[in-house]
């Protein structure tokens, strides 16, 4: 069992072996510690799962992704439509588990539960819709005898790999379109926050997805994630987290399905004739939102000379405004960050950037694991702050005279998943549109801005594939032509 938590311990705590491995929790040998980012208090104890509980959790998989599969697409509706049911009757259970781990602000867990409940809703539809069509063999000499038509079958087993951030939404966007489409899999949550997954495994399995469709394994990613991604029983690894893992991870799991949600520098373009209240407060909230843990948030913002001060100025006065402290107080806009060392990252970053020249508009000051929203100016190009994703409450601003150059500028980093443009021009927002090398352009809006119905992914370097239920739900999908021949 679970070591009991103290008594300090929040009420929602899990008290429970954490690796659900052939339809059945049971502790490990080992186990660590999940703690509250706020106040550094033991929520849980959590088992570290070994290689050789990826060998039972694969055994197990593979039986379930047969129970899965021989599921019809109506009663994967069904069970996903009965989690999202008991996840929304259980909401604020759920938010406050996501605070308790991750630190994130209550009312953006709140937030996150309600786009969970509606990801796990879009992949049950989408399990309605595993249609295929038919083919016009006839379009070609010879084919006039035959007839046929293209159907989607499920993959196997997928190893689910997800991050601290999102830990409630991130793993639906996985194990929904998975169960949908009649796949099996092994869900790994992050280190750190690994509490709501498990809450999460228990509404599906209460739900009545089969026993073997679901293994989990808890622990430290390093100590058995490899062995997990390299078996050839395994045939997809969804990954979202940083690059460096994400590399790891593909250079162990070699010829394979991989989907690869990675990290981003996100680029925000004010034009002259943008709405300079509006494009502020919406960078000031795109930049901080979550403490800027989100791959889609704001970090390096290109503003036209003509309105630089007027911007800048609204937009420290918006963060200025910001309530910094406890997560749990609904009035807190920003509360820590995962660990006191991603502080300490942000304040070394904060020196370096200081040390080349920037200037800090505002914040910039650690405390314990909060690091305030903070802005910087005439940050040089090669400062950490600009050149590498933040992750972090953290952004730079740039003056610019020329919308190509501000192109190119935003341009200039490894990866990147959304841009964005504020301009009431109709041709800047085309232009901008087209040259930003992005995977998502919001015009007039943030770049985190998400529907979780929407194509997600990244551009450039290393990532591959898209989120998004339904196209999720194609790519944990092979597609089998049947043709019948007359002739
Ligand atoms: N593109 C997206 O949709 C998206 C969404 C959220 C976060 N992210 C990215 O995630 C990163 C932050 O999250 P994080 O700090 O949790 O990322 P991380 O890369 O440290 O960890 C992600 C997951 O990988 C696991 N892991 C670590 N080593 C492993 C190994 N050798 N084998 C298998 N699994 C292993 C971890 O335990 C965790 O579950 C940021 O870079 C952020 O941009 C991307």
């Amino acid at each position: 069992m679970l070591a009991q938590p103290p008594a300090h311990a929040p009420a929602h705590a899990v008290v429970r072996p954490s690796l659900h491995i052939a339809g059945a929790w049971r502790d490990g040998a080992t186990r660590m510690d999940v703690r509250n980012p706020y106040d550094g208090s033991l929520i849980a104890q959590v088992a570290c799962a070994t290689p050789a509980d990826v060998d039972d959790a694969i055994a197990s998989a593979l039986v379930g992704q047969r129970a899965m599969a021989a599921l019809t697409t109506g009663e994967r509706a069904a069970i996903l439509h009965r989690t999202a049911d008991m996840l929304a009757a259980d909401a604020a259970r759920f938010a406050a588990m996501i605070t308790a781990e991750t630190g994130k602000i209550i009312r953006a867990a709140t937030k996150e539960v309600s786009r969970a409940v509606n990801t796990l809703r879009l992949s049950a539809e989408e399990a309605t819709r595993l249609s295929g069509e038919t083919i016009a063999f006839d379009s070609f000499p010879g084919g006039e005898t035959r007839h046929g038509f293209y159907v989607y079958e499920p993959v196997g087993v997928i190893a689910a790999i997800t991050p601290f951030n999102d830990p409630l939404n991130l793993a639906c966007h996985k194990l929904g379109p998975a169960f949908a489409a009649g796949n099996s899999v092994i869900l790994k949550p992050a280190d750190q926050a690994p509490l709501t997954a498990i809450m999460l495994a228990e509404l599906l399995l209460a739900a009545g997805l089969p026993a073997d469709a679901l293994n989990l394994l808890t622990g430290r990613g390093g100590d058995f994630g490899t062995a997990l991604v390299a078996s050839p029983d395994i045939a997809m690894v969804s990954f979202t987290g940083g690059a460096r893992t994400g590399e790891t991870i593909a250079r162990a799991a070699g010829i394979k399905r991989i989907a690869m949600e990675l990290g981003a520098n996100a680029a925000v373009i004010v034009a002259a004739d943008a709405d300079i209240g509006k494009a502020a407060d919406a960078c000031a909230s795109g930049a901080f939102w979550a403490a800027g843990q989100n791959c889609i948030g704001v970090q390096r913002i290109f503003v036209h000379q003509s309105i630089y001060a007027a911007f800048r100025d609204r937009m420290v006065a918006t963060t200025e405004a910001m309530v910094v402290g406890d997560p749990m107080d609904p009035a807190t806009d920003i509360g820590p960050m995962i660990a006191v060392g991603e502080a300490e990252r942000m304040a070394a970053w904060t020196d370096e950037a200081v040390a080349l020249g920037a200037r800090v508009c505002t914040g910039g000051r650690r405390d314990g694991a909060i690091f305030p929203p903070t802005i910087f100016e005439q940050a040089p190009p090669d400062a950490r702050i600009v050149r590498q994703e933040a992750f972090g409450p953290i952004v730079s601003l740039f003056p610019y005279a020329d919308l190509d150059d501000a192109i190119a500028a935003a341009n200039a980093v490894d990866h990147a998943i959304h841009a964005a443009i504020f301009t009431a021009s109709l041709r800047d927002a085309h232009h901008a549109a087209r040259g930003l090398q992005a995977a998502g352009v919001m015009i007039n809006d943030s770049t985190d801005y998400r529907l979780d119905a929407m194509p997600f992914g990244g551009a450039r370097r290393g990532n591959m594939g898209r989120e998004g239920v339904r196209f999720a739900v194609r790519e944990m999908s092979h597609t089998k032509v049947v043709c019948f021949h007359e002739g």
